[in-house]
């Protein structure tokens, strides 16, 4: 699909919100990174949760925030302690890290490509009512481990990677297993989905197209 096929917006506030989450190595990233490619960096940001959260702990830490950002080995081995440190800010505050995520986007169309907890997902649907599209990435565990994955008690069983397996209703789901044209024709199908919710929601909220 085309992005002239997508409008630019006036508003400041987003026309579309893509909630992205997936177990570990499921390739939550590597998906993002194509779809904002397809939508233009001017169209589309892509927002981190974890991003805020890496920042300060590497500070604290004086860790390699790059390395964190990462996908290899440095940021495995911070894994547990960086969830037990977020999950210390987010008792005292759930939309902490959420807040701090989308505070320079300028962008129409927002991913937030790493929501883990029922919280992330609540956060944006009451701040932003009908702009929200809850997009899953899977990948079996046999290609995720090709892609480096091991089971790690208290990660791979725990909130961080388990908070979003029931009780959310997805809107579109990608099978991430490697074979190109599969994935080519689901972001094809998923473009569409945007597009016509994109539609919808600049209807609902009365934002008028750029001429
Ligand atoms: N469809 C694909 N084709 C080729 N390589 C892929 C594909 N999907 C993912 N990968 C590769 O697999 C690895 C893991 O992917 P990625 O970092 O996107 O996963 P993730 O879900 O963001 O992982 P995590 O959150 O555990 O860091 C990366 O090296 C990425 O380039
Ligand atoms: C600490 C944590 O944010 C790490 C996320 O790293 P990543 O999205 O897998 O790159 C996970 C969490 O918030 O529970």
């Amino acid at each position: 699909m085309n992005v002239e096929h997508f409008t630019t917006m006036t508003s400041t506030q987003p026309s579309i919100i893509l909630l992205f989450s997936g177990k570990r190595k499921s390739g939550k990233d590597y998906v993002t990174d194509v779809i904002q490619k397809r939508l233009t960096a001017e169209m589309c940001c892509i927002l981190r949760l974890s991003a805020p959260l890496k920042q300060q702990y590497a500070k604290d830490h004086s860790l390699d925030y790059e390395q964190l950002l990462g996908s290899g080995q440095y940021k495995e081995s911070y894994r547990a302690d960086m969830i037990r440190w977020g999950e210390m800010k987010r008792q005292q505050d759930s939309g902490f890290f959420c807040r701090l995520a989308i505070k320079h986007a300028t962008q129409p169309i927002w991913i937030i490509s790493d929501c883990r907890r029922m919280s992330d997902v609540q956060w944006f649907h009451e701040e932003f009512p009908d702009r929200c599209i809850c997009v899953r990435v899977e990948a079996s565990e046999q290609t995720r481990s090709q892609r480096g994955w091991r089971f790690a008690t208290g990660i791979d069983d725990a909130e961080s990677e388990c908070g979003l397996d029931e009780a959310v209703k997805f809107d579109y789901i990608i099978r991430n297993d490697g074979a190109d044209d599969v994935l080519e024709k689901q972001l094809e199908d998923l473009l569409s989905l945007i597009k016509s919710r994109e539609e919808e929601s600049n209807t609902l909220h009365n934002i008028k197209p750029e001429k």
